[in-house]
């Protein structure tokens, strides 16, 4: 028939050349804007976004000719199917570019926001906020930043909020999907997604409630019975972070024994004139120790490492950025001299190794085998990059050995950061799935928000929210339409690969002990499976690094063993309450 394989085969060819040139001009576009933020850079951007989505919808539309089923070659066949969704790019032309100013008017709201002193200065989220929410102790200061943020951005992107809805549900529909929601979870190319992601929290709540309720007694013990109630929801101010989402910043209220304090590495690092780039050279050093690649001189070159000085105005989120030309990689983060700065460096420079190992596959899968993946690869090697072992060895720690009780204090700073992360990341995007299927109607958003923050991670507001208020649109990942699930889905899967890597890597003993720093068999079974990109279905990826088909929480719980015994020892010893019984939020005045 005419639209045989041989044709297919040339369509997919055609498609190749033109995707190269027509992503790289959008990706040179955005990364201008985003390192620029001006009106002319928007429109230069929003104008080959333009470009971009009129080349996915000629394709996409030309795809649907192939009688895909009976080809033979299972890349063409996989090809042409990923070709099939055209996203937004399926919206009419007015519609699209409403949906486009949409995007960059939440985004770059969030990015520009910030929170003024009475008279004095205003701080931007980045570091300015963060700071405070990460080193104060004084909860009317706390408090005072977490409203004000969510002021100048939540409550801004209300109104616009409700049309994206809209406008995402309608390019869903345009594509075959019952909404947006039901889109975004295609990526898994999974029937049973949403019981299998509830299965693996469910299997977490012991570990999440043993540690939510031994730091709600840490913190009742610094800040008082007026503010914590042993019973109840912790209030979202006093976690450490403006979303609560790590609490790894009140590690020093929760330190299992007070008497043995971990050395602070960010003192460390800033004693010994750590800078920016000294860090970006000590994450790529970690993947070429393991026989992977290194960064392009395009990438020292074109990366920005810091805020930039000139009064430019930046999207200071982090991320990496592949130009689709197999040469120019880039990170863009408004870096500090910190350890939580060094590891999420970790993670961006993650991305840009699966960037580097997948460039020569064909466009269409230069991407992970699916998005939890991605985020996977950087956080794994945090995972070695934080042990005890490994910064010993790079100078960042001086005392030689850990005892017992210092272990658990490790394995405490780790649980902070990712046990806490749980139910923050499985109830990002629940909220977003109901937003986006109707079951939260637009009313009640904030209202359903907080109804999660309760559910999931025994969370209060710490002064009363109204619908005038859009607490989520004050998360990066909602003001920018971009997916979360994947970080909830990357928790689980980064020890499970943690796991494989250690075993690859010959490691005996704890888990939590392990760093694969220098193992060329540890970077040899990441290779294979990071090579890969998204040509095969990610169950087979999964098995080729760990044997296994399906996510397992087993690593994870082996990993966090010795600490959950020691924290079931100690609840029971304070005759602690698991969960919130006392759910309700009370505000009652503070002095
Ligand atoms: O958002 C990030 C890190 C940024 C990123 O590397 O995941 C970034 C997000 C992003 C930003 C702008 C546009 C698109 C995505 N993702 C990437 O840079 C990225 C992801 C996939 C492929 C290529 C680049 N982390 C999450 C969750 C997290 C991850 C790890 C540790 C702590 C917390 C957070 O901060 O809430
Ligand atoms: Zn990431």
């Amino acid at each position: 028939q005419l639209y045989n394989e041989t044709v297919a085969k040339a369509f997919l060819e055609f498609y190749e050349r033109t995707a190269q040139v027509v992503w790289n001009q959008f990706m040179a576009a955005a990364w201008n804007y985003v390192t620029n933020i001006t009106k002319k850079n928007q429109e230069e951007m929003l104008y080959k976004d333009v470009e971009k989505s009129q080349h996915t919808l000629y394709f996409g539309t030309r795809a649907r000719m192939f009688k895909i089923a009976n080809f033979q070659d299972s890349d063409v066949k996989r090809m042409l199917s990923k070709l099939l969704n055209v996203d937004k790019a399926a919206l009419p032309k007015e519609e699209l570019r409403e949906y486009n100013e949409i995007l960059a008017y939440m985004e770059t709201t969030y990015s520009m926001a910030q929170v003024c002193l009475n008279e004095g200065p205003c701080l931007p989220l980045e570091p300015d906020l963060e700071e405070v929410m990460a080193t104060s102790r004084d909860q009317k200061e706390l408090l005072w930043a977490w409203q004000g943020w969510r002021d100048a951005v939540g409550r801004q992107l209300r109104m616009t909020f409700e049309r994206y809805v809209q406008l995402s549900n309608k390019a869903a529909n345009l594509n075959g999907y019952q909404d947006m929601g039901a889109l975004w979870r295609s990526k898994y190319e999974s029937d049973t997604l949403q019981e299998d992601l509830e299965q693996l929290f469910q299997e977490l709540q012991p570990l999440y409630l043993n540690l939510h309720a031994y730091v709600r007694r840490s913190l009742y013990r610094f800040y008082g019975p007026e503010l914590i109630d042993l019973r109840g929801p912790i209030p979202a101010h006093v976690l450490g972070n403006m979303w609560a989402q790590s609490w790894v910043n009140i590690l020093d209220l929760a330190l299992p024994f007070p008497e043995k304090p971990p050395e602070d590495i960010t003192k460390i690092m800033q004693g010994q004139h750590w800078k920016p780039e000294k860090m970006f050279q000590e994450a790529e050093k970690f993947f070429t120790s393991m026989g992977l690649l290194s960064t392009p001189p395009e990438f020292w070159k074109n990366s920005m490492m810091e805020r930039p000085t000139d009064g430019r105005e930046v999207e200071c989120h982090a991320s990496a950025w592949d130009f689709y030309n197999g040469k120019d990689f880039r990170i863009k983060k408004c870096t500090e001299v910190t350890i939580e700065d060094l590891l999420s460096i970790f993670h961006q420079m993650g991305h840009i190794q699966y960037f580097l190992q997948y460039k020569n596959l064909s466009v269409i899968f230069r991407a992970g085998a699916n998005p939890a993946f991605e985020e996977a690869v950087g956080s794994v090697v945090t995972l070695s990059a934080s042990s005890h072992k490994h910064l010993l060895n790079r100078g960042l720690l001086s005392q030689q050995h850990q005892d017992k009780e210092e272990e658990v204090n490790f394995l405490m700073s780790v649980a902070l950061e990712k046990i806490a992360f749980i139910p923050f990341a499985y109830l990002m995007d629940l909220f977003r799935w109901k937003v986006f299927d109707g079951t939260i109607e637009k009313d009640v958003y904030n209202q359903e928000w907080w109804n999660l923050r309760l559910k999931y991670q025994g969370l209060c507001p710490p002064i009363p929210r109204t619908e005038e208020d859009f607490d989520p649109g004050a998360k990066f990942h909602i003001s920018a339409s971009l997916p979360y699930i994947r970080y909830f889905l990357s928790l689980v899967l980064q020890f499970q690969f943690h796991e494989a890597l250690c075993k690859a890597s010959g490691h005996m003993g704890p888990l939590h002990r392990c760093d694969i720093y220098n193992s060329k068999e540890a970077g040899k079974l990441l290779e294979d499976v990071l090579k890969l990109g998204s040509s095969k279905p990610w169950p087979e990826v999964l098995e080729k690094m760990t044997g296994e088909t399906k996510v397992s929480t087993k690593a994870l719980m082996t990993y966090f063993k010795p600490l959950l015994n020691w924290l079931v020892t100690e609840n029971v010893r304070q005759g602690e309450i698991l969960g919130w019984p006392d759910f309700s939020c009370s505000f009652e005045e503070r002095e």
